[in-house]
């Protein structure tokens, strides 16, 4: 068996970074070797770090529990002793952008779940089922930042894992017009209900930034990459409108959904494109590829939470309630794991795409 990448997490005491420590607990390709946090962490072993704050369902993996935290602006110490590193940082958002890319200059490949970069024009912006193809556009960022393994890679926000992935099944119908309401859960804002009493038998009608990047980031993903001008270029439509609403729910992302066409699809051949829809996760098999990327539920009162957030492992999408509709001609419901598929496991999957396609390899 060949030997696993060495990965690094940068903000590894958050919720994000949390979530990456169990989802690589027992990784195939990748091992957690470092953890690095802010100067209040660094010196602490991670099990100090986290102790009163550990977030997760499961125990805090053996093999991390002893690592040293080390302070993320250590670059260049960081950067002797990893592969690559997930970033889940968190600062503000021009310290982001700088810190990543000091990552990316110390030749360190940084996949990152932050907002920061998304829309730097020569980072790809990735949803491994739906644009692989954009990671090419890596070549163009390494000759800007003068790099030959160092790059950054993002993924999406969480919010559009619910409505765009039904959207890509379907852009071969032309969507038009696209709402899109979102329900999110409290650990997208990083909470637990111990932390967020106030959210009990409420719902807050604001998140903030999230309706832009709801109406926006869909449009990147769909893009094309120039060779011209080394950038992604977006696509122009669908126009997607959205709000975007907090709840009363741990872990899920709801979408409540509708859609113009310009082809005119039936709702059988709409369920088809989603159930048949594979992409290069699928046909590569990566170890945290959901086999089946998109269910489609017949009942009436599913997708629910409670029921089908977890399937496949949190990073399939779950859609139902297909139905016409007075003024749009379909709606829908859909749902996502925001924390496995929305966050690190949809980074985790990012990056085996990277691996896989020979832009993360050993140091
Ligand atoms: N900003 C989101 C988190 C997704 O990445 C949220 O607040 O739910």
């Amino acid at each position: 068996m060949s030997k696993k990448l060495r990965v690094g997490i940068l903000g590894a005491t958050g919720m994000v970074g949390q979530r990456y420590i169990t989802l690589l607990a027992d990784h195939p390709w990748f091992e957690v070797v470092l953890v690095a946090a802010s100067s209040r962490s660094a010196g602490k072993t991670y099990e100090q770090a986290v102790a009163g704050r550990w977030k997760m369902d499961e125990a805090v993996p053996t093999a991390v529990r002893e690592l040293t935290i080390l302070d993320v602006n250590q670059v260049s110490q960081i950067a002797k002793q990893v592969d690559f590193v997930f970033s889940a940082v968190s600062m503000s958002k021009d310290e982001i952008k700088k810190i990543e890319e000091t990552y990316a200059k110390a030749e360190v490949p940084v996949v990152s779940n932050n907002s920061a970069h998304r829309w730097t024009p020569d980072v790809p912006m990735i949803v491994p089922e739906i644009n692989p193809d954009h990671t090419r556009i890596i070549k163009y960022q390494r000759e800007r930042l003068g790099t030959t393994r160092g790059f950054i890679a993002v993924k999406p926000n969480c919010s559009i894992q619910s409505y765009a992935p039904a959207l890509s099944a379907w852009r071969k119908f032309e969507p038009t017009q696209v709402v899109a309401t979102t329900y999110q859960a409290i650990s997208g804002a990083g909470k637990t209900f111990k932390d967020a009493p106030e959210i009990l038998n409420n719902v807050v009608p604001f998140i903030s930034g999230e309706e832009e990047k709801s109406e926006k980031e869909p449009l990147k993903i769909w893009g094309q990459v120039d060779d011209q001008k080394r950038e992604i270029i977006p696509a122009t439509s669908p126009i997607i409108t959205s709000q975007c609403l907090r709840v009363a729910v741990l872990y899920g992302h709801t979408a409540a959904a509708f859609v113009n066409f310009k082809q005119k699809p039936t709702k059988e051949e709409l369920i088809e494109a989603l159930e048949n829809y594979r992409g290069v996760p699928q046909e590569l098999k990566l170890p945290s590829a959901p086999a089946q990327f998109i269910q489609y539920l017949t009942e009436d009162d599913r997708p629910q939470v409670r029921f089908d957030v977890n399937f496949e492992n949190g990073m399939g999408i779950s859609i139902g309630r297909l139905r016409t509709d007075k003024i749009f001609d379909w709606k829908f419901v859909g749902l996502s794991h925001n924390t496995a598929r929305g966050a690190a496991g949809g980074a985790i999957l990012c990056a085996e795409l990277l691996k896989a396609q020979g832009y993360i390899t050993a140091n």
